[in-house]
């Protein structure tokens, strides 16, 4: 058993998550940030890797206070579940993700991770241990849905999402495409990682949808499973 997951981002009108110095920028407008946040107060948790976190220091909390509300009503914590993927546990203790808005956080670390920096995380979040060398997600999935997550939101950055695409963990994306380029050979892609060689490995999307957004493109894909083409 594992949640349904879900990833969502924003790019550039040439595919680039970000600058090649991985600075956080606003690629999509005001109503995609709305739509980002709607589906997110919607979620059980929220994910992100290590790479997200020092490079954007997100909080990953829910925005509006109708949206807040609205979890409130239900019972909910004010954010979901937040979850950072760090092999080392290096998640900075004074994260604005450990510190700002209410509710739980996961930070899921490998065997490697060392014991101190565990020890310091665990002042602010639970922790996951499981893999030797990377977090293994599999793993991590099955805890989740035990935890009771059924709905997991992924924010990126691409190498997490590449991770999560070779072990067959997605089963729906909403790319964001949004009105600039930004350029840059290294600059970070929505799937980074070693990619995919041989075209029957490529996943294969079904597109759900497609409308404009602000003044970009919203597309919403089904991962088809077990076909391949
Ligand atoms: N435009 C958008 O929607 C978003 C853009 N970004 C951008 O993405 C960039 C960060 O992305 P990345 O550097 O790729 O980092 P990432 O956020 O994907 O984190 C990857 C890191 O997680 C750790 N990790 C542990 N276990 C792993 C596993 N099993 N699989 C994969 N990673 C594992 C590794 O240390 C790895 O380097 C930043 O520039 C950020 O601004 C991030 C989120 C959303
Ligand atoms: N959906 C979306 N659109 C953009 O234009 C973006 N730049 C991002 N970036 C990611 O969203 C996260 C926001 O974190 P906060 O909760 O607002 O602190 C962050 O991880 C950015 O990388 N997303």
């Amino acid at each position: 058993m594992r949640p349904f997951v879900f990833v969502n981002l924003a790019m550039s009108a040439d595919g680039k998550l970000s600058t090649i110095e991985r600075r956080q920028i606003k690629i999509s407008g005001n109503d995609d940030f709305s739509r980002v946040d709607m589906i997110k107060s919607d979620a059980d948790a929220i994910m992100v890797g290590i790479g997200t976190v020092l490079a954007d220091n997100p909080s990953l909390t829910v925005k509006s206070p109708d949206n807040i509300a609205k979890r409130k009503n239900k019972g909910l914590d004010q954010n979901p579940l937040r979850i950072v993927i760090d092999s080392n546990a290096k998640t900075p203790p004074d994260a604005d993700i450990l510190h700002k808005g209410e509710g739980p956080r996961i930070i899921a670390v490998s065997d490697k991770a060392p014991q101190e920096k565990i020890e310091a995380l665990n002042e602010y979040a639970d922790i996951f241990v499981g893999g030797e060398e990377k977090v293994d997600l599999e793993t991590l999935m099955e805890a989740l849905s035990e935890y009771g997550v059924k709905t997991l939101m992924v924010e990126g950055g691409g190498t997490l999402i590449w991770s999560l695409f070779k072990s067959g963990l997605v089963d729906e994306i909403y790319t964001c495409v949004g009105n600039c380029i930004i350029g840059g050979e290294n600059a970070p892609t929505p799937v980074d990682g070693e990619g995919f060689i041989k075209e029957d490995e490529f996943p294969k999307l079904e597109l759900l949808s497609l409308k404009k957004i602000d003044d970009g493109a919203l597309m919403r894909w089904k991962v088809v499973k077990d076909k391949k083409h």
